[in-house]
């Protein structure tokens, strides 16, 4: 599973730009939320999707390293003082499974899995629970229950579906 979000410039072309690089390997996309910005008050309202992704041969070091070339792609610079600050396009590896259907662990800083903060984000949970109505953040808990509990709870009435932007074109 991987987050997409921008908040700077064409918010969706850059989603739409994440979603055509990821198009050989992607299985579900969700629909496009507008959310608040969370961690950095400071900076203009996110769009944000979740994808769904498989390939057997990849690594999850191989979806980070995919995740970064897609944000570079789409301009994305780091602003070493501002750690949650705007972008052109955030891609977070969220979830990795192994072969055998189990989720990846790691506690290394290059790559955490799960991703570190998902539970704490309305804005990764809520799509994601469209996707997958019975998902889990692996040692978190139902996405359902945590979205049901803070801090996500009280952010999750202010992630707005936005059906008037898609991502991927009908049929
Ligand atoms: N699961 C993960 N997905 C993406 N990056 C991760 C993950 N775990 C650790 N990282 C590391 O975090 C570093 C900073 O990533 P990034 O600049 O995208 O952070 P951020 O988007 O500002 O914050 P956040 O990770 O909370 O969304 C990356 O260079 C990457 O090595
Ligand atoms: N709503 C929202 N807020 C954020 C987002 C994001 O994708 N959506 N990404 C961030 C990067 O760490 C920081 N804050």
């Amino acid at each position: 599973m991987l987050s997409l979000g921008s908040n700077l410039g064409d918010r969706l072309a850059h989603l739409r730009a994440a979603v055509t690089a990821l198009r050989p390997v992607l299985v579900a996309v969700s629909d496009v939320y507008e959310t608040p910005p969370w961690g950095d008050p400071d900076q203009p309202n996110y769009l944000n999707a979740v994808a769904v992704v498989d390939d057997e041969a990849a690594t999850a070091r191989d979806w980070l390293d995919r995740a970064r070339a897609i944000e570079s792609a789409e301009g994305r610079r780091r602003d070493p003082e501002r750690r949650f600050g705007p972008r052109t396009l955030d891609v977070d590896v969220i979830t990795v499974t192994d072969a055998a259907g189990r989720p990846v662990r790691t506690d290394d800083p290059e790559l955490t899995l799960p991703h570190p903060r998902a539970h704490l984000r309305a804005f990764v949970l809520r799509p994601w629970a469209d996707l997958e109505p019975g998902g889990e953040v692996p040692g978190h808990g139902r996405l359902t229950d945590l979205l049901a509990a803070e801090p996500a709870a009280s952010d999750v009435a202010a992630v707005r579906a936005r059906p008037d932007l898609r991502i991927q074109s009908a049929g």
